[in-house]
């Protein structure tokens, strides 16, 4: 309830369209709540007196209140949909707007699956709880309401008959609404978790086949499925009972007012045809609490999307951006740890302790460690993907927090371990790295990371297109141009996560040399799993358990570091012996 009154400012630049739709409707409901009165007069006095010419006009009357009826309506329900379809675009832009603000540890925290149905489903049933609610929830209780007064005004006699019913009609209501809102709450949550699914099934499907686990898939997914199709019964069925229950009720008012009716046009104290008007107002009534009804529980409804969506848009980033920021005219490069600790979660393990050390700006330095030792999650840190626990990082001998976010990272380079490039041309993808970058700047950047091999056997070159998660191209190409992404920026800090695995020794071989020739004064980070890969770097650091074991060159290591002599023993050593 407070998530959606929080949201409620989104339908300020459209409330002209919110105030016509259900003023328009009030237009429809007059129209017809006057229908059963003409009837009652067209039999009570038209018939009963044999006078045609009221008869005659009281029909055209009719058709004429039913035609200003159905412009109501019609012009309530596009001025309804216009407010509601606006407010739920705007939403979702700022939805869209806040994702992409996210760190890496909000989006974490959601998890894709369920920012997906928040932008999707959340949001479709925030709208037409909206639509709803200007038009029906508008209609519905002036219906009720107007039919009480008139047959309080023309009835009375049979009025105890609505007295009995309605409270019993009303509490019927009020308890279907709060358990509706109780179970699509766990509705949603298997909307999360089905989505979940699907997406991590999407992304891995080639994986599924090789290794022939569509079944598996299959089994889990329908175990999944199952779940929401249990929840959505058990919500649908709670709706459906209300109707039958409302109906009863009514029906047997109905009983109720011809019997009492019949006593009183015997005592000659009641015409029949208010008798006949009471029964069509009692159905409107019916009709008029059964869409209130309906709307309370879609709005209902609602209450857990508008929760899920409201705690999206006001979820603390935690990477906030300093007011003040320095405003360095070139990043040089140098980069300080100093005593830097990390965990991903507040109370969890700490991923990296005490990480010292210097990067002077031009540097090339090598990451080595075993798997798991934290060596993804310290780079991860320059461009302040995460932020540390304690300890600070210098750029240029200024913390990373005094930077803008896009001053910091648009001086870096960033290639990560899994190369992710998007669907479109490969110059749209390098154009990703440097907006406007010329053909010259990415022939240059191509070549040095050993991609323009395979770009100019293609016959569009750079023209060529990439489908989505670039899978007409393979591991080392799509490395290759996830490179050339990062090099066409000219960064002052380069970080290469991994990212030669898929590539042959003599590419990468002829990727470093270029690095060097063409980006002298790029201090360049390389985590890599192959000694061959940093022994030339200036400094290497051998991280284990998150520490620091080792920091010296290829050299030095070799003669103080036990970690780095296993990994040389068991990578180059036994090459070496076996020649
Ligand atoms: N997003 C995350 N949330 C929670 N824990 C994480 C996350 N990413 C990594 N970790 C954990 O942090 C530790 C260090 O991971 P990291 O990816 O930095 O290791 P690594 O040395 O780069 O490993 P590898 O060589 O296998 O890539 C691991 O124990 C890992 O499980």
């Amino acid at each position: 309830m407070n998530s959606m009154r929080k949201l409620l400012h989104y339908i300020k630049p459209y409330k002209w369209f919110a105030i016509l739709g259900p003023f328009l409707m009030c237009i429809e409901v007059a129209m017809d709540l006057l229908q059963p009165t003409m009837m009652q007069k067209i039999i009570d006095e038209g018939i009963a007196h044999s006078d045609h010419a009221y008869v005659i006009k009281l029909g055209l009357l009719m058709l004429f209140s039913a035609f200003i009826g159905l412009i109501g309506g019609a012009g309530s329900s596009v001025y309804a949909a216009k407010a509601a379809v606006h407010f739920s675009t705007d939403i979702r832009r700022d939805l869209f707007k806040k994702i992409g603000r996210f760190s890496n540890q909000n989006t974490d925290s959601f998890g894709t699956g369920k920012l997906i149905t928040i932008v999707t489903n959340d949001i479709a049933a925030i709208q037409s709880s909206l639509i709803m609610t200007l038009r029906v929830f508008v209609r519905g209780p002036l219906l009720f309401i107007g039919s009480v007064i008139i047959v309080w005004t023309t009835a009375r006699e049979l009025f105890p008959v609505l007295l009995a019913a309605i409270p019993i009609l009303i509490l019927f209501i009020y308890y279907f609404s709060k358990k509706t809102g109780e179970l699509f709450t766990h509705v949603q949550k298997a909307i999360d978790m089905v989505n979940t699914k699907l997406q991590e099934t999407l992304a891995g499907i080639r994986v599924i086949k090789a290794f022939d686990r569509q079944e598996h898939e299959k089994k889990q997914f329908h175990r999944i499925n199952n779940i929401l199709t249990k929840r959505n019964m058990t919500a649908e069925q709670v709706i459906l009972t209300l109707m039958p229950l409302m109906m009863f009720v009514v029906n047997i008012g109905i009983v109720a007012g011809i019997w009492l009716g019949a006593i009183k046009v015997n005592k000659g104290t009641l015409q029949v045809g208010v008798i006949l008007a009471f029964i069509n107002y009692l159905n409107i009534m019916l009709n008029g609490l059964m869409s209130s009804s309906h709307v309370l529980m879609q709005i209902t409804r609602s209450f857990p999307s508008a929760d899920r969506i409201v705690q999206v848009l006001e979820a603390d980033i935690d990477i906030t951006e300093t007011e003040q920021p320095v405003l360095p005219q070139v990043v040089h490069g140098s980069v300080e740890f100093r005593d830097v600790s990390f965990s991903y979660s507040k109370n969890g393990e700490s991923v990296l302790k005490n990480i010292s050390f210097t990067a002077k700006a031009g540097e090339t330095i090598g990451i080595i460690g075993p798997t798991g030792s934290g060596k993804s999650t310290l780079i991860k840190l320059i461009p302040r993907l995460y932020d540390p626990d304690t300890g600070e990082i210098l750029l240029d001998g200024i913390n990373l927090k005094n930077y803008s976010l896009t001053t910091l990272r648009s001086g870096i380079g960033f290639v990560p371990q899994k190369a992710v490039l998007f669907s479109g041309s490969i110059e749209e993808n390098l154009r990703y790295g440097k907006a406007g970058a010329s053909l010259a700047q990415m022939e240059a950047a191509s070549h040095s990371a050993a991609a323009s091999e395979f770009i100019d056997k293609l016959e569009e070159r750079f023209s060529h297109s990439l489908t989505q998660g670039a899978t007409n191209l393979s591991g080392g190409q799509k490395q290759r141009i996830a490179m050339a992404r990062a090099f066409i920026r000219e960064p002052g800090i380069l970080i290469l996560d991994d990212s030669t695995s898929a590539i042959d020794a003599i590419s990468e071989g002829a990727v470093q040399d270029a690095l060097k020739k063409s980006y002298p004064n790029t201090t360049v980070f390389i985590i890599s799993a192959k000694i061959s890969s940093i022994k030339d770097a200036d400094k290497i650091l051998v991280l284990e358990d998150g520490m620091i074991e080792a920091i010296g060159t290829h050299n030095e290591l070799l003669r103080k570091s036990k970690l780095y002599q296993d990994i040389y023993q068991t990578q180059i050593g036994r090459e070496i012996s076996s020649i």
